[in-house]
């Protein structure tokens, strides 16, 4: 996909028999955003599976430049290990020792973790465990961030951390799609309005 991160092309999604949207097209550029909101139950959550490709979708063609990274609600962390190692598993695996731990210290940085850096995944807080899962996100150095509600169970200085995060990736050249209920400040991001009709 020259130039572009990722593209919807007429992408109709059918769940449980039932069509949650029909005929949808975006594209997202390098260095953009993409908002997706609806009400519950309007699809936002199968948009990001199917960007994922986790989902596939009904009809249409959904084309990216990978690297992609997903965060759901799911942390996908390992529950025993410390929360550096974890977070280390998800980290480039191409990339040198060295720059691996750089990856993974600036992660931690990032959401305020490091001094849980020697701490076991299950011992976190909720939304500690949250903020684990977007650090790894940080640490995949993907292209793409597809992100499912990032902001629940975050306080307001993680909201903050997040929405710098988001800022910077994009800043470096990366695109962001997310689906969130809760306020979040993405500056020049595309709306995509689920069950509007
Ligand atoms: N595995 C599945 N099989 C059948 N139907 C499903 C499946 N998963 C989700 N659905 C249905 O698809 C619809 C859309 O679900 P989805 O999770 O994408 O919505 P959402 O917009 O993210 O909702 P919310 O705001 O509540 O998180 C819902 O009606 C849901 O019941």
């Amino acid at each position: 996909m020259p130039g572009g991160a990722l593209a919807f092309r007429d992408v109709t999604c059918v769940r449980g028999g039932r069509t949650l949207f029909a005929g949808l097209s975006f594209a997202v550029e390098k260095g953009g955003a993409a908002l997706v909101r609806g009400a519950n139950g309007a699809g936002k959550s199968s948009l990001i599976r199917i960007a994922a490709g986790l989902l596939k979708p009904y009809e249409g063609i959904v084309a990216y430049t990978p690297p992609r990274a997903l965060i759901t609600e799911d942390a996908a962390l390992d529950p025993e290990l410390p929360l550096a190692r974890a977070l280390r598993f998800w980290a480039r695996l191409d990339d040198s020792e060295r720059d691996r731990d750089a990856a993974v210290a600036a992660a931690l940085d990032t959401f305020g973790l490091a001094e849980l850096a020697e701490v076991p995944v299950r011992l976190l807080s909720t939304g500690q465990r949250r903020r684990a899962g977007l650090a790894r996100v940080v640490a995949a150095d993907a292209l793409t961030w597809l992100l499912d509600e990032p902001a629940n169970g975050l306080d307001s200085v993680s909201v903050e951390a997040l929405e710098r995060a988001i800022a910077r990736h994009r800043k470096a050249g990366g695109a962001v799609v997310l689906a969130t209920h809760l306020p979040l400040a993405v500056p020049r991001a595309q709306e995509i309005l689920l069950g509007a009709g």
